[in-house]
């Protein structure tokens, strides 16, 4: 099992029914064995580069949520691996497969897609940057035990590029370090025994609903 931080092992382990139809979904599973079919991918890519999108302005949020330079690093150091790396590796793969950037930009946004997104930013405006993160860490992590056990699993070399920028030793420290900004958060404005505390129930909800939004982007996938 994963080791990225007590909170998020915490809030997992509360919302541990929607973690599993997340982390095991059909479309998780389809790629693993490579029967995933290439038209349901190049959607998931093509809405997920909007996500992509708004999942950006979500985190340049978390740098105006900020209260410590440490927080205001880690925040804008995703926001710009977000725009340079990962927004760029869509566009890579989507113009390799024949879809080109200006279409690719121009991707009609579906429902499942706008509720997710909307939904993450709506903790942030609202909320401080606990209520954001905690929208945010199903995103994060999932994708980093997922990108794990399939690069285990993986009978196929159909989905291999993608497993591995998930599996791979960036990503995984991605997710370390994340753990630990979440677990610092929490300690700064709740205490060390922040599960004990009336905020965090709320917070458990926020990331069981992006959980359950996941499980409903990828549901989308398989219905392009
Ligand atoms: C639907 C969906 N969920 C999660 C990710 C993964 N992801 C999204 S933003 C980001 C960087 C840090 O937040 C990562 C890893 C994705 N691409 N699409």
């Amino acid at each position: 099992m994963s080791n990225y931080g007590k909170a998020f092992a915490l809030m997992r382990d509360a919302a541990a029914g929607p973690w599993r139809d997340y982390t095991r979904h059909a479309f998780v599973e389809g790629m693993k064995d490579g029967t995933l079919p290439r038209e349901a991918f190049l959607h998931y890519l093509r809405q997920d580069y909007v996500f992509l999108i708004h999942f950006s302005r979500a985190w340049a949020l978390a740098v105006v949520k900020s209260e410590t330079h440490e927080e205001m690093l880690a925040a804008s150091r995703t926001v710009n691996g977000l725009i340079s790396e990962e927004m760029k590796l869509h566009i890579g793969i989507c113009e390799a497969e024949g879809i080109s950037q200006a279409e690719l930009f121009a991707t009609p946004e579906r429902h499942e897609n706008l509720a997710y997104t909307r939904f993450v930013l709506e903790a942030g405006y609202s909320g401080d940057l606990l209520d954001l993160l905690a929208a945010l860490v199903p995103c994060v992590m999932g994708y980093g035990e997922i990108g794990t056990r399939l690069s285990a699993e993986a009978t196929s070399e159909a989905y291999r590029g993608w497993i591995d920028t998930y599996a791979g030793e960036d990503y995984q420290g991605a997710c370390v370090a994340f753990g630990e900004l979440l677990d610092q958060a929490l300690t700064r404005r709740i205490g060390a025994d922040f599960q004990g505390s009336p905020r965090w129930d709320r917070l458990c909800q926020t990331f069981r609903k992006a959980t359950e939004l996941e499980v409903d982007f990828w549901q989308m996938g398989l219905t392009p």
